[in-house]
Formats: C-alpha cells, structure tokens, sequence
C-alpha cells in the first residue's frame, strides 16, 4: 500500500455533530483476549483501523477465524489455536502485538513472539510484563524473540513495577486463566484496562476491583461466549476538543463516554475551553474565552500526564498544538515518553511560540498564529496535532506519513471533513 499524504486547506471553521469511534486501545486486548475462549465472541463498535486490522491478521494466522460482519462488527472464534509462527513483519506493525503474549500461553502453554512495534515515541519497556508473567508461574526467555512458557498457570500477589497498561492487560487475561486468586496491585486502571476486564466479566470470569489500582481475578474460569460494545475513545474525544477550540468551532460529540472524560475536561479547561454536557453527549460552544489559567498567585500553570485517572500521555501532544492557540503561558510536562514532544519542530516552523526545554517539557506562549507548512508524521497523536494544526492554520499544509494518523483514528478524512474541513487524501508520491 503505497504511503498516505493529507493535503489540508486550513483556517475554515466547522460546526456539527460528530460521534468518537470505539477505543483503538480496548479494542487490541479485547480483540486479542478472544483468543482465551473456545467459544464465539462478537464485538461491535470496533474501529477499524490499521492496528485492528494488523492484530485481526495475527489472530487468523494463528488458527482462529476472524470475520468482519458489518464496518464495525467483528466476529471471532478460536476454537482451536496454535501459538506457532508469528510474522515478525507483523508483530512489528503494532505495540498490541505484545498482547497475544497472555492468551496464548494460558490457551497453548506456551508462546514465542517477536519483539512488538508501535509508535516510536521513546524507549518501550516489556519489563512489568516479564515480572507479571513470571509472578504468575511462568518462565520468561527474551532474546531476539519473547519466548514465554507455562505448564500451569498459578494465582499470585502481583505488585507491578509501574501501572503499565499493557502489562496489567496482559496479567489480567493470564490470571483469568490460573489456578487460584490473583491480586494485581499498582495496577493500570484506564477506560481500556477497565473494558478489557468487563468483557473477560461477559465471558464468564470472576473479576472484582476493575477500575481500581487492585484487581483481583479468581481463577480459572470456564469461558463461554459474549457479545460485547467497544466503549468510546476517550482519546479522540480529547482530539476532537481540541480541534472544536483551535477552530473556534462548535461541536457536539455525541456519546462520547462522558462518566470517563473529567480529568480530560480538567485539562482543556486550565487552557480555557470548556465543555457542556447533555446527557452522554459532549458539547465544545465557539465562544469559549482559550485564556490559560495562571496558577494560584499568577504563576506559571503546567499541564502533565500521569497514570489514568490523571490527564493521559496521549492527549499531550493534542494539549500542545491547543495550547499555541491560547492567551498566555504554560508548561507542559509530558512524563512517560521521551520521544513524544519532538514533533514541536513542525509547530515552531509553522509559528507556533514553544521552547522544547528538554525531551520532556516545553513552554508554550500563545496564541500565535499558524501558517501552513509540509510536515511529517511520526506518531498517531504527533500526526492528529499536525492534523489540528493544519486545519487551523493560515493556508495550506502537507502532511506526510499520515499513516500513522491511520492507525488511530478512523476516517478521519471523512469525518472532518462532513464538519467542514478541507482534508484531501492521497497517495504520496514517492
Ligand atoms: C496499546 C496501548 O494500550 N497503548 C497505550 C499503552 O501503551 P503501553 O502499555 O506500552 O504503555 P505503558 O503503560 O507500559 O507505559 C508507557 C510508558 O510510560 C512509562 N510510565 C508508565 C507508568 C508510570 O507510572 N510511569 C511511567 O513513566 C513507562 O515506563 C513507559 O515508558 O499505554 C500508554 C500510556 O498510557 C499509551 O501511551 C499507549 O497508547
Ligand atoms: C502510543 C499509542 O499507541 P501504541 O501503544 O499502540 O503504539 C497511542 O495510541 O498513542
């Protein structure tokens, strides 16, 4: 498939309706969680996406049929899986390949996969994976492949080093299936880890503490079979916030998964946009007055990311291109990645106010404003920034590698451009 480039004509205002898509991260675990049970497993609001798309390859490859029934509905059954023979070229596509990891070692004994890919925003350690799986009874070989093998899985008490998302998702879906009660404590606790333990619920597992930092799994479970709705992504909604604001836009996000938006909307609101809600939807009006709030005393605010329910790493580099556009200064700390932040170079060349003051933090002094520009993306969310940047900005913009926007986010082309954008998409010359 030959690359994708957007052309984006910016500075044109949007208005109307717009629905988030299903969570790209509840839909990898859930997607690859099926493989826990001999029975069919449906789910509905799936994005489909690259990554989706890439781990729905991996699951046929490993005996399981995966069919998609309608745009957004999946129907997968894995009544007899092999944990043999993974592409690497395909493990190397996404970061959710990691999570094959749980199900087939508690389904086959025994799994070997090669190293996951995903967004290259920084180092990606699999180390609170490695320390779950083998707090679990398992046995842990990582070399140029992650070999991973267990007899039989037992119950532990299972302190991970870091609430690493994945790693809890992982541990989760291997303590359904040991013999015994499993306590995952510092565990992860975002709207996908919580989905991921609701679904696992519909297929029959004992699960107490979801959406908590202690989930405790009483093992093993007999599985049957669920239907079972992908909740919204809170992610894109956070997206679309931004894009409402920086346009000066109004917009309503219908069922937008609100009981899980607070810290998000804690967030846009230190930047001086705030949203209304009206039953599940949410509702960005145009006027909003984007003045940063100082802090207390006139100080300089700052915006970080921290573990859910804090403000999630993902929304960062999306916090930054809505901060250019904001009256006043603030910091933003993103804590997790150390690659994430560099994709600033592109908003300074379009005229953006920013000082990157390490891989970590970068000042922003707003509002400027933007002029179009070519750009490249490199990661999921550095690329929807660029995207909100170009539709803002002053004239037209390229945005190359938009593939990466891809991954994450479902026609986006499209969508915006039912609001009013002007996004062309086409095949980028090589
Ligand atoms: C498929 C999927 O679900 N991917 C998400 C998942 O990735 P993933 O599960 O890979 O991310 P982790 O939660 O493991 O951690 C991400 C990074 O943050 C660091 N870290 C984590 C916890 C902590 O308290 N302190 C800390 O510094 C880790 O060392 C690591 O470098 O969670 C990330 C963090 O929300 C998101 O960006 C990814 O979109
Ligand atoms: C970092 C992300 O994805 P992944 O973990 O799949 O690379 C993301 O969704 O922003």
């Amino acid at each position: 498939m030959p690359p994708i480039q957007y052309i984006v004509e910016g500075g044109r205002r949007l208005s109307g309706t717009i629905e988030p898509s299903g969570n790209k991260n509840s839909a990898l675990p859930i997607i690859a969680a099926a493989l826990l049970t001999e029975h069919p497993v449906t789910l509905t609001n799936v994005p489909r996406i690259r990554d989706t798309e890439t781990l729905v390859e991996l699951c046929r490859s490993v005996g399981a049929s995966a069919e998609w029934t309608e745009r957004n509905t999946l129907q997968i059954h894995a009544k007899e899986i092999r944990a043999a023979d993974l592409d690497p070229v395909l493990c190397a596509r996404i970061r959710a390949s990691i999570l094959l990891a749980g199900p087939l070692l508690a389904r086959c004994g025994e799994v070997a996969l090669p190293p996951p890919g995903g967004d290259v925003i920084g180092r990606r350690r699999l180390d609170t994976h490695f320390l779950a799986f083998e707090q679990l009874g398992a046995t842990v070989t990582a070399t140029h492949r992650l070999e991973f093998r267990a007899s039989k899985l037992k119950g532990a008490d299972v302190f991970l080093d870091e609430p690493s998302v994945t790693a809890t998702e992982n541990a989760l879906v291997a303590a359904v299936a040991a013999r015994g009660t499993t306590y995952l404590r510092n565990a992860a606790s975002e709207p996908h880890v919580q989905d991921l333990a609701n679904f696992l619920i519909a297929l029959g597992a004992r699960i107490e503490g979801v959406g908590t930092n202690t989930i405790t799994v009483h093992g093993p479970a007999t599985l049957g079979s669920a239907t079972f709705a992908i909740q919204p992504d809170h992610i894109e909604v956070g997206s679309l916030i931004g894009l409402a604001a920086v346009t000066r836009s109004p917009l309503r996000i219908a069922r937008a998964g609100v009981e899980h938006l607070r810290s998000i909307r804690m967030g846009f609101e230190r930047l001086g946009i705030v949203c209304g809600v009206e039953g599940d939807d949410l509702v960005v009006p145009s006027n909003q007055t984007m003045k940063i709030h100082d802090d207390f005393g006139g100080h300089v605010p700052k915006l970080e990311d921290q573990p859910w329910p804090a403000f999630p790493a993902d929304l960062m580099s999306i916090a930054i291109v809505t901060a250019t556009q904001c009256d006043g200064v603030i910091l933003m700390h993103e804590k997790m990645f150390e690659s994430r932040m560099f994709f600033v170079d592109n908003l300074i060349a379009m005229g953006g106010r920013i000082v990157l003051c390490d891989p970590h933090r970068a000042i922003v002094a707003g509002p400027s404003r933007l002029r179009g520009a070519p750009m490249n993306s490199p990661d999921i969310r550095a690329g929807m920034a660029m995207l909100l940047a170009a539709v803002c900005a002053n004239g037209t913009s390229t945005i190359n590698n938009a593939d990466q926007i891809e991954r994450g986010y479902e026609r986006i082309d499209e969508r915006l451009n039912a609001l009013g954008a002007k996004i062309k998409r086409i095949p980028a010359r090589t």
